[in-house]
């Protein structure tokens, strides 16, 4: 992988899962890739973010892990020493723009504005996550998007569901989308990875 636009293509769905014990992860990203999704966003929400990052990229190599919610420089840099193969991050500043790219991981920067996404073009980045995605806009702003700027692709995230995932994949501005749905903090909790398995597999079948 080179660029943002790999990564939109790793997967039709690209869970973004929080979790509280690193142990957890793997399991998790097991249960994944038996119900045939082959990308995890592992976010930096909680203190276990980066060594379950660390985990799955040495115990499960049938899947792809990257590092979601990177904020800081600091949490960009050690991200990528923890072995993320991409990064992405809610929204962006200079900063944090210049930090990502120097790490020479693929990244996808969030926008929700025009101008942000003209900002992240004007700097050569055109694979972008949307977000948040329903609450700023949905299917409509996008398409509405693809208007005055045809060449910029997607990643939405943000009150994504099984439900409206599907309008959202009909886009050609549309790469992927995110969601936190296929791991609910209840069954990773409970450690029911069957569950986990079972909503990756609906997933992955909605394109
Ligand atoms: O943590 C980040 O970096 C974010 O940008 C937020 C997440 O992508 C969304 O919270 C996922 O949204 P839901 O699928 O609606 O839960």
């Amino acid at each position: 992988m080179k660029t943002g636009h790999d990564v939109l293509e790793l997967s039709a769905v690209l869970p973004v899962v929080v979790v509280d014990d690193a142990a957890d992860a793997v399991p998790l990203a097991k249960a994944l890739v038996a119900g045939g999704i082959r990308a995890i966003e592992l976010t930096l929400r909680t203190p276990a973010g980066l060594a379950a990052i660390e985990r799955v990229a040495t115990e499960v190599p049938d899947i792809v892990v990257g590092a979601g919610t990177v904020v800081t420089p600091e949490q960009a840099r050690q991200a990528a020493d923890a072995g993320s193969a991409f990064l992405v991050t809610p929204g962006c500043t200079d900063r944090l723009l210049e930090a990502v790219s120097s790490t020479g991981l693929p990244f996808l920067p969030g926008v929700s504005t025009v101008s942000e996404a003209m900002r992240a073009a004007e700097h050569g980045i055109t694979a972008l996550k949307f977000f948040p995605a329903e609450a700023s806009g949905g299917v409509a702003y996008l398409k509405a998007l693809a208007g005055p700027l045809p060449g910029l692709r997607f990643c939405p995230t943000g009150g994504i569901s099984p439900e409206n995932a599907p309008k959202y994949l009909a886009l050609s501005t549309v790469g992927c989308v995110g969601g936190s749905w296929l791991t609910p903090a209840d069954a990773v909790t409970a450690g029911d990875f069957g569950r986990i398995e079972q909503l990756a597999r609906e997933a992955a079948a909605l394109r």
